[in-house]
């Protein structure tokens, strides 16, 4: 063996003393050693050693022990009036590792919990995997029905709920014990900010994990392909399906979040995504990795967001594109006093908006991703050139859902069928397909769904969109939105960004209405600011003279936009909506 470590030295380092270029040095000797490069190459790694000191399954709760240490008195998060540092959290989440499993928590067994984003949930991210289980955090906006669903569906052993969540997962309790089937145990999360009473024979979060052995050795993953997070997709377009996360798919997209947004050394991070959407896209777990503060609200408003980031000197913060929007049109809104950081995705944010946030003194990064992708997979990664480039058309640019982030292997757009790539030319449209190490292991107990979703050696997003000729892609609509009129496919988004340049809406929406001669036309739903008037006419003019003709909206109704917890637009009410007005009869 050492022969060949001596060989391969002498190879390894050559070329660069004698002016030859590597490949012409290479080739010869490797010929001389074997017969073929393969065998080569296979052969001088023989004899290594896989061993805890060279090979530790990634797990993202190294992130914490490694906080513990480095960042230890740094503040890891706030809420109200109650603080943590690294430290203390550390010392939190061993403790709590340690009652669960004391609860006969074993490994792989589901824990869900069922709250707002509030410490216990940073906390449960780590304890959950610690004690060797899956967290499964829920959308905080389903009612007792889905939530009773969704627990059978997780078999989840525990239930940890917030205090003013507790009707809703009673409900769903009294759901599960009408089958004859047994809830989960829940263990009640009392408020450090406001007082509750905790139920009759409930387990209390922080009477729990008192109760926890300080010197408990957390439980490592076998493999890195063990699952940490079961997380249920927003339900937009159907069912939520249960998408299981790993390991290791967790740390790299923990890790390429951060990158993505900048977050280097110890920001100050305000949360308003949702903890549950994506492990909060996988940065609940990335913080600990930068010493970051997380800044915790119960609810967010756009005077609670302003308070804070001038209160806590925030760095960063990320949300859907109806949070800016929430924020750019909100009378709370002031300029910023430093640059925060924030990150958006989730669905298409209009270039306005984008715009109109930058100016408060945001600078926005766009990312886009599927839960089945741990949350942020492509970012639109910004070229210094463009800075030259009109403002209207640098947030063109800037609306684009760009390229893979480094962790992932590879996103593309392809022909569904034929798994052809499509020309970079910004108007063929396909399939976005992306492959890698942060695309989620599968369904759980769905392995039809799974198969189908990676069909092909590619995962399938199910969104429609372009390559333009730098390789960066473009979301054009969700595959199951798109309008299809006289044999054109529409995008909604193309015609939504436009409605959004109005100076009097709001918010917009477009669906496919049933047209006797086009099969469908656009129909925009819209929610205008307070105080403006517009005519339908009017909107349709406007939507005229900046697209095509057929892509207009040939309807045009005015109420408010149902939305996902996520800030989703559920386009499948609308949809019912716009079929049930008698078919359009355009010529
Ligand atoms: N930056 C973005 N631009 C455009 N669309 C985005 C962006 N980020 C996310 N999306 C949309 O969100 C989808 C992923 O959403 P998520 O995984 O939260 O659940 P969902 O797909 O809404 O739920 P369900 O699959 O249950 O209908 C993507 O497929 C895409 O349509």
């Amino acid at each position: 063996m050492n022969h060949f470590f001596r060989r391969r030295s002498s190879i390894c380092t050559s070329w660069l003393f004698n002016g030859a270029t590597k490949e012409t040095c290479v080739r010869p000797i490797r010929r001389s050693l074997c017969q073929s490069p393969e065998a080569w190459s296979w052969k001088s790694m023989d004899g290594m050693v896989r061993s805890p000191a060279n090979y530790v399954p990634l797990s993202p709760v190294s992130f914490l022990e490694r906080a513990a240490k480095v960042y230890g008195d740094r503040t890891s998060v706030v809420y109200g009036s109650a603080e943590f540092t690294w430290k203390q959290t550390h010392l939190r989440c061993v403790k709590l590792a340690s009652a669960l499993t004391r609860l006969g928590v074993s490994t792989g067994d589901v824990i869900a919990i069922l709250a707002p984003n509030i410490p216990a949930m940073q906390e449960l991210h780590f304890a959950v995997p610690m004690a060797g289980a899956v967290i499964c955090a829920l959308n905080t906006r389903h009612d007792s029905s889905m939530i009773s669903i969704l627990l059978r569906h997780s078999e989840a052993k525990i239930i940890f709920v917030d205090h003013q969540l507790l009707h809703i997962a009673q409900g769903a309790f009294d759901l599960i014990a009408k089958d004859e089937l047994k809830p989960p145990l829940l263990v009640f999360i009392r408020d450090p900010n406001a007082s509750a009473s905790v139920p009759n024979d409930t387990h209390e979060y922080e009477t729990l994990l008192a109760g926890g052995d300080a010197g408990y050795k957390a439980r490592r993953p076998r493999t890195e392909w063990d699952p940490i997070s079961v997380n249920y997709t927003s339900g937009t377009t159907s069912r939520p399906k249960g998408v299981v996360y790993n390991h290791r798919g967790a740390y790299l997209n923990a890790l390429a979040t951060l990158s993505v947004h900048g977050m280097s050394s110890m920001p100050v991070y305000l949360w308003t995504v949702p903890m549950f959407h994506c492990n909060g896209w996988c940065l609940i777990w990335g913080l600990a990795a930068v010493g970051g503060t997380n800044i915790c609200l119960r609810r967010v408003s756009p005077r609670e967001i302003f308070d804070t980031l001038a209160a806590k000197a925030v760095t960063n913060m990320g949300g859907a594109p109806t949070v800016l929007n929430m924020i750019v049109n909100s009378p709370d809104r002031r300029p910023l006093s430093r640059k925060v950081e924030i990150m958006t995705g989730g669905s298409p944010p209009p270039p306005s908006i984008l715009e109109r946030i930058e100016e408060l003194g945001f600078r926005v990064s766009h990312l886009y991703g599927l839960t089945e992708t741990y949350g942020p997979a492509t970012t639109c990664l910004w070229r210094p050139e463009w800075d030259s480039l009109p403002r209207e058309e640098q947030y063109r640019i800037r609306a684009r859902q760009g390229v893979e982030h480094y962790a992932l292997e590879e996103v593309d757009v392809r022909d569904s069928v034929t798994m052809e790539s499509v020309p970079a030319d910004g108007a063929t449209m396909g399939e976005i397909m992306l492959r890698g190490n942060t695309v989620m292991s599968g369904y759980l107990k769905d392995v039809k769904a799974t198969e189908e979703a990676f069909a092909g050696g590619w995962f399938r997003s199910g969104d429609l969109g372009v390559k333009h000729d730098d390789g960066y892609i473009e979301v054009k609509d969700r595959l199951k939105d798109v309008v299809i009129s006289g044999g054109e496919n529409i995008s909604t988004v193309e015609v939504e960004t436009v409605l959004y340049r109005h100076p009097a809406i709001l918010e917009a929406a477009v669906v496919g209405r049933p047209d006797d001669h086009w099969g469908q036309t656009p129909c925009a739903f819209v929610k205008l600011k307070e105080g403006f008037e517009v005519s339908r006419e009017e909107i349709i003019e406007f939507c005229r003279e900046r697209l095509p003709h057929y892509m207009a909206p040939k309807t045009v109704i005015f109420e408010d936009i149902p939305k996902t917890s996520t800030g989703k637009i559920q386009k499948f009410i609308l949809r019912e909506k716009a079929k049930a007005l008698s078919p359009s009869s355009s010529s």
